[in-house]
């Protein structure tokens, strides 16, 4: 997600910086697009501490508040702050590591993943919603001067929405695609795993109301099956990481799922399970 985004910003002529959390810079990195392109990425130690004026945060969930507190030196007073990351959870412990900044969501339908260490492939650019949670807000000058210019990213005056939308999908369709090992179009094609989709579907989408993250009016099954279809190529991110042997996010989709719904004295069976399986 880092390189699409620095690769989108390249493009745009908008001034931006790669920073990764390594020793060495990366002096190549390639990108895989409609064309090619190549990009670089500094250790964040070389950059002068008090010179981020905006950090765009792309790990995964469960990294975000190690990056943060990696990154908080670095960090102007005032300097806004976004992830990417999917999945709930993480919110509170991100906000604590840098109290004295304002924390932001971006969330995207965007496709890039890495084919190996220095190149990403770019499959889709996505939509990319980004704002504030907790505050309704207009969209702000540092948008209008910068992210605005990206074609496909908009200001989210109710991120919230945004962030229960996509949880709501991933609850669904990571899991099932990483535990029965296919990609999202298949678990549409194959009879059982259509079975499992909707079996999850009907036992999650009533906790997902009571919980307010997702609305009596939408049919979880149907926004599912579209996604599914609009994505039948992909991997999912959770397949991609169980593939890679690397940590899923599970736990900040279906593990925080059942933490929430377990408030409410909701149980989920299924997504018990799921979580269980993948952990
Ligand atoms: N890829 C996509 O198309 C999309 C991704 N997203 C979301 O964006 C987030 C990132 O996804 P993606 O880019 O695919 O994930 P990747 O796992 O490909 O990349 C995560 C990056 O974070 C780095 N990292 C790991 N730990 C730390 C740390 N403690 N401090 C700083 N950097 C760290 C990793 O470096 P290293 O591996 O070297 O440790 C890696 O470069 C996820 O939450 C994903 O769900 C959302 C929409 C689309
Ligand atoms: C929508 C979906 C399932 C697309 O692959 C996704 O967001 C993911 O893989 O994490």
């Amino acid at each position: 997600m880092g390189c699409l985004i620095a690769h989108r910003m390249q493009q745009s002529e908008l001034p931006s910086t790669l920073v990764h959390h390594h020793q060495e810079p990366i002096r190549k990195i390639v990108v895989d697009g409609p064309t090619e392109a190549h990009l670089e990425a500094l250790p964040l130690h070389t950059l002068a501490h008090g010179s981020i004026k905006r950090l765009l945060i792309t790990t995964k969930a469960g990294q975000v508040e190690n990056a943060l507190a990696l990154a908080r030196p670095y960090l102007t007073k005032g300097a806004v702050v976004a992830s990417t990351a999917n999945g709930m959870g993480f919110e509170k412990a991100a906000q604590n590591s840098i109290p004295d900044h304002t924390f932001h969501r971006a969330i995207s339908t965007a496709g890039a993943f890495r084919v190996s260490a220095n190149r990403v492939r770019i499959v889709s650019s996505g939509i990319t919603r980004i704002g504030r949670p907790g505050a309704s807000l207009s969209s702000p000058q540092w948008f209008k001067d910068s992210l605005q210019y990206l074609s496909g990213w908009q200001w989210a005056s109710n991120i919230e929405q945004a962030i229960a939308g996509k949880f709501s999908i991933n609850c669904i369709i990571n899991p099932l695609t990483a535990v029965l090992s296919c990609r999202n179009g298949e678990l549409l094609d194959r009879g059982e795993a259509k079975a499992e989709l909707k079996a999850l579907c009907e036992e999650t989408e009533p906790a997902l109301i009571a919980l307010g993250l997702w609305s009596e009016e939408e049919d979880l099954l149907a926004t599912v099956v579209s996604v599914c279809q609009s994505t039948a190529q992909n991997n999912s991110s959770m397949l991609q990481d169980t593939m890679a042997g690397r940590p899923t996010e599970v736990e900040f989709l279906n593990g925080e799922l059942l933490r929430r719904a377990t408030s409410l004295g909701i149980s989920l069976p299924l997504n018990s399970t799921l979580l269980h399986s993948l952990r």
